[in-house]
């Protein structure tokens, strides 16, 4: 397998620490909010990914983290009169329920940051031990400057980095570079005992401590939103290397944005749909198959018109599926295609084989498009039912990677065509247009197209 490492710009050939096992690190959301479909599109590529890993054998060890502190959690509880810690358990909890909704698996861990606080002091003082991180009257920095690779990560080197530095207001640190490991306490926000005094950690330490603790020095894969290369992982890099003298990840992974007339879909732009309100209008495997029908790493532009279109193409599958569940009721099971099985091993190894090209849903979808068309050309009512078989079983599982096509279809039988059919006809006669519409239009749905023809009306299945 390949993958495209955002530290070395080139796709590489994926080799796990362990053998047969990938650790996994995702970074998580802020918890103060809803989340947003921009920020679902790390959550859904992830955990594709993830299934996919698994689908090949790897043992898959994932984490995804909740920043559970911080300012933004601050201001919010500030507003409602509530406790941090009532933000916090709020939005997890909501966090999970449009998570579920969206098939997003469960990680393996959902470390918190307020949960992990030992050990987040543990990383500040091995960094102030070995000359990386120092205090200032409570506040602590990381000593940017002295890790020699700062910048690996998202291809700067110091004098870009000085000049994208905003010049500080505050002059405590030694070097505008230097970013913050641990917040001395303000009055009435939370905080915890420090060597450095009462405090709370800063976010790019959070990510470093969990990852170390969950997966240990060299994870293999971490991952995020585009955003986040710079600062955030070039200082988890730091952070982690220069504690542990070890390499932190292997690859670095990125997915492009979600753009709304293209611009970043975000929170502070308002130009944002929460999960929830997209969930609510569109069933969940159009939105996956909405944002897999990109490449990861590519941005994409958001719009209901767009969402609609991936619907009707998904329904392409479901039909496809359909008629599968109508041959196998009513193949006489004879006509033995063994061309027909080779080609759909062909097409799972070329699925495969895009998959495992850096991920690349798109093609893998349209492997599957491939793989109904030869279904709908070459099975018919005369079909060996173990080549349908195989062909429904061959969706279904190519599908579930991508968190599609597992729903259970009721299959509309022949006699309940015919007997809407019959309805119909007796409904234009009767001059009820509307009835007659509706059942062209329920019919329409099951993938069933109606021709009125001189000779009466005649049916077809789509695709077939
Ligand atoms: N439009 C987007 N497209 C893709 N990924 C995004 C987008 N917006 C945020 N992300 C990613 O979502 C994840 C969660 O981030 P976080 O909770 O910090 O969002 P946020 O920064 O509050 O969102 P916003 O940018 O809307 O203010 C991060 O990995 C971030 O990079
Ligand atoms: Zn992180």
């Amino acid at each position: 397998m390949r993958i495209y490492n955002t530290l070395t710009r080139k796709k590489e050939e994926l080799i796990p620490v362990r053998d047969r096992e990938v650790r996994m690190y995702v970074c998580g959301p802020t918890v103060y909010n809803y989340f947003h479909i921009g920020n679902a599109r790390v959550f859904i590529t992830f955990d594709t990914f993830r299934r996919y890993l698994k689908y090949r054998g790897y043992k898959v060890i994932y984490v995804q983290n909740f920043t559970d502190i911080d300012d933004k959690l601050i201001k919010r509880a500030k507003e409602e009169g509530v406790t941090v810690k009532e933000i916090a358990e709020k939005y997890i909890e909501e966090y999970f329920r449009d998570a579920d909704a969206l098939g997003i698996e469960r990680a393996d861990y959902h470390p918190r940051a307020t949960e992990n606080i030992p050990e987040i002091i543990e990383i500040i003082k091995t960094l102030q031990n070995k000359g990386y991180a120092y205090e200032v009257e409570g506040d602590v920095y990381y000593r940017a400057r002295k890790f020699e690779d700062y910048g690996k990560l998202s291809h700067q080197n110091l004098e870009e980095l000085e000049a994208g530095a905003r010049v500080q207001v505050e002059e405590r640190k030694e070097d505008p570079l230097d970013f913050t490991l641990w917040k001395r306490a303000k009055p009435g926000e939370p905080s915890w005992d420090s060597p450095w005094g009462k405090g709370r950690p800063g976010w790019h330490i959070e990510c470093s401590a969990m990852a170390l603790k969950y997966l240990g020095e060299t994870i293999d894969i971490h991952a995020g939103g585009p955003d986040l290369i710079f600062p955030h992982h070039e200082n988890e890099i730091a952070q982690s290397e220069g504690a542990t003298g070890k390499p932190f990840a292997k690859y670095w992974m990125h997915v492009g944005y979600l753009n709304v007339n293209n611009e970043k879909m975000s929170k502070s732009l308002g130009n944002f749909f929460t999960a929830r309100e997209i969930a609510a209008r569109y069933d969940p495997e159009v939105i996956r198959f909405f944002m897999l029908s990109a490449h990861y790493r590519s941005p994409i532009n958001f719009s209901p018109e767009l969402l609609d279109q991936a619907g009707k193409a998904l329904e392409r599958l479901y039909n496809t599926i359909d008629n599968l569940a109508h041959l196998f009721k009513n193949t006489d099971d004879t006509e033995e295609r063994p061309y027909f099985l080779k080609k759909l091993e062909e097409l799972r190894d070329k699925f495969i084989n895009a998959m495992d090209d850096d991920f690349n849903t798109a093609d893998a979808i349209s492997i599957l498009f491939d793989i109904s068309r030869e279904i709908n050309t070459v099975l018919n009512e005369r079909s060996k039912k173990n080549h349908i078989d195989r062909a429904l079983n061959l969706l279904k599982e190519l599908g579930g990677i991508l968190g599609i096509l597992k729903k259970e279809r009721d299959v509309i039988l022949e006699k309940e065509i015919e007997a809407l059919v019959k309805k119909r006809e007796q409904a234009r006669k009767e001059k009820d247009w509307a009835t007659a519409d509706s059942i062209r239009e329920q019919l329409k749905k099951k993938g069933i197209i109606l021709e009125d023809t001189p000779a009466g009306v005649r049916w077809k299945r789509e695709n077939l």
